[in-house]
């Protein structure tokens, strides 16, 4: 038995002791009754004194230490409470028969969690407890974690335990997190007293790396940089850079940018900001919707280069050191800057290997993959012809697919496939006459010039 359930049965005692007295009262003059409500409000004292002495003598001696998380700190939520009750109630939930299933608001599936109140975990072969218990101060419905671990492990559990504790309960809390897609209201619709600086929805795109076609070796590659940035928060710390990544997706039309930045966020597990650059001003306007962004999150900044007026950048070079900053005189009517871009994105589009990023057009290893995504096939006889036709001519991976889509509901790669060959071959030829065309327009325009310089020189 635990040192605090014989102080709850002595307690439990003396409330017992109050009615009796109580009860005795009433058949009492109305002079003892007083002396004897005195004498109980001071045993009363005496106990409580004599309870903290105790306390501190038995923490002083315990072989236990017991550290205390409350649901609420002040008026505010504690996160630290937060992120325990998700890693204890996800603690080997698969072996607990006593599970809670919760579909709480911005969570996108049913959470199953362990519904005991006491519940064990190790660390480094170390045991601890965690017991969640109802405040003893607090009327209403507020819990506390009580985290119960031996003295001689202090060190293992204040410091590598706890900070294990809290990175698991955020990052399942991330994953199960419902995440959201924000883009930018005009800044006539901000309102000072709500920040609804960006409004947004649940995003829901099943986009992953696996279905993203293209070349494997390039798509592994930005798969371990968002992993080395993920896990990366010291290592920029260290170098005093902001933790912030950059990248650049260029390509035509339909080769998979919004694709791979959908597969990015779900990767990652981060909210997208949609920033439509054209509504933003200022370059202070920037800076707020910028502040108004949380942590963990993908910015996005689509058309970069037909959004940006770029003559609009600072003209008369970097202001000196002792000169301050200031906006343009018609920086109310004026937009967003390339400068301004670049101040937040602190040079690291500039500072990192992969930042930029070029989706092509369908090349066959592509566009194997899509085919195992729509059609479920690895290899097939026509993938040979298709890999000839590919290389003359130019699809996006997006034609690709539109072509590899079954018209009807049962799969057939037969048909499948051989629509994506009559496809590519229209698409050949009609390259080849496009280029005939041009050819043409050359030759005449050389013809005409001719011409002319012909009659301006007779
Ligand atoms: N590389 C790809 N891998 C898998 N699917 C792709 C790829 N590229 C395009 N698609 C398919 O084509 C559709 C359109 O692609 P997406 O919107 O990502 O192209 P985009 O490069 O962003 O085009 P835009 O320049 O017009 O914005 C996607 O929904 C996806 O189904
Ligand atoms: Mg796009």
């Amino acid at each position: 038995m635990m040192i605090g359930d014989s102080w709850t049965q002595i307690g439990s005692t003396i409330a017992g002791l109050m009615f009796t007295l109580a009860t005795l009262q009433q058949f009492f003059p109305h002079q003892l009754r007083l002396s004897l409500q005195q004498f109980v409000l001071a045993s009363l004292q005496q106990f409580s004194l004599v309870q903290k002495l105790c306390d501190k003598f038995v923490n002083l001696f315990s072989p236990y230490i017991h550290i205390t998380f409350p649901e609420y700190s002040g008026y505010w939520s504690n996160q630290a409470f937060d992120a325990i009750e998700t890693y204890v109630g996800a603690l080997s939930t698969t072996k607990a028969s006593l599970l809670k299933g919760s579909l709480v608001q911005n969570s996108k599936a049913l959470v199953l969690t362990r519904d005991d109140r006491k519940v064990c975990d190790e660390f480094n072969a170390v045991q601890v407890w965690w017991v969640l218990e109802p405040s003893p101060t607090s009327s209403s419905e507020d819990k506390y974690f009580q985290l119960i671990f031996r003295r001689q492990h202090r060190d293992l559990i204040t410091g590598s335990y706890l900070d294990h504790v809290i990175e698991q309960g955020k990052a399942i809390q991330a994953k199960n997190k419902q995440r959201r897609l924000y883009t930018n209201n005009p800044s006539e619709n901000w309102r000072s007293y709500k920040k609804n600086l960006w409004s947004d929805i649940a995003f829901e795109s099943p986009a992953t790396f696996q279905t993203i076609a293209m070349d494997p070796s390039k798509k592994e590659e930005i798969i371990n940089d968002l992993v080395s940035f993920s896990k990366g928060k010291e290592y920029y710390m260290k170098l005093g850079k902001p933790w912030k990544r950059g990248y650049l997706l260029y390509g035509p039309p339909g080769t998979g940018k919004s694709t791979m930045i959908a597969a990015m966020a779900n990767f990652l597990n981060y909210d997208i900001y949609d920033l439509e650059l054209t509504t933003v001003k200022t370059n202070t306007e920037l800076r707020k919707l910028l502040a108004e962004t949380s942590s963990k999150s993908i910015i996005v900044i689509e058309d970069i280069d037909c959004s940006l007026d770029v003559t609009g950048e600072r003209k008369k070079g970097r202001p000196k050191s002792n000169e301050k900053e200031t906006e343009p005189e018609n920086e109310k009517t004026s937009k967003v800057t390339l400068s301004g871009i670049l101040n937040f994105i602190d040079g690291t589009w500039s500072a990192c290997g992969t930042g930029r990023i070029f989706l092509s057009y369908c090349s066959f290893e592509a566009f194997k993959i899509l085919a195992k995504n729509y059609l479920d096939v690895d290899s097939h006889d026509l993938f040979e012809k298709i890999g000839i036709l590919l290389k003359e001519t130019e699809m996006t991976p997006a034609d690709v697919a539109e072509n590899l889509m079954p018209k009807r509901e049962k799969k057939d790669p037969d048909a499948c496939l051989n629509s994506l060959i009559q496809a590519l071959e229209d698409a050949k030829e009609k390259a080849k006459l496009k280029a005939e065309k041009e050819k043409n327009i050359k030759i005449n325009k050389g013809k005409n010039m001719k011409f002319y310089a012909k009659r301006l020189l007779f």
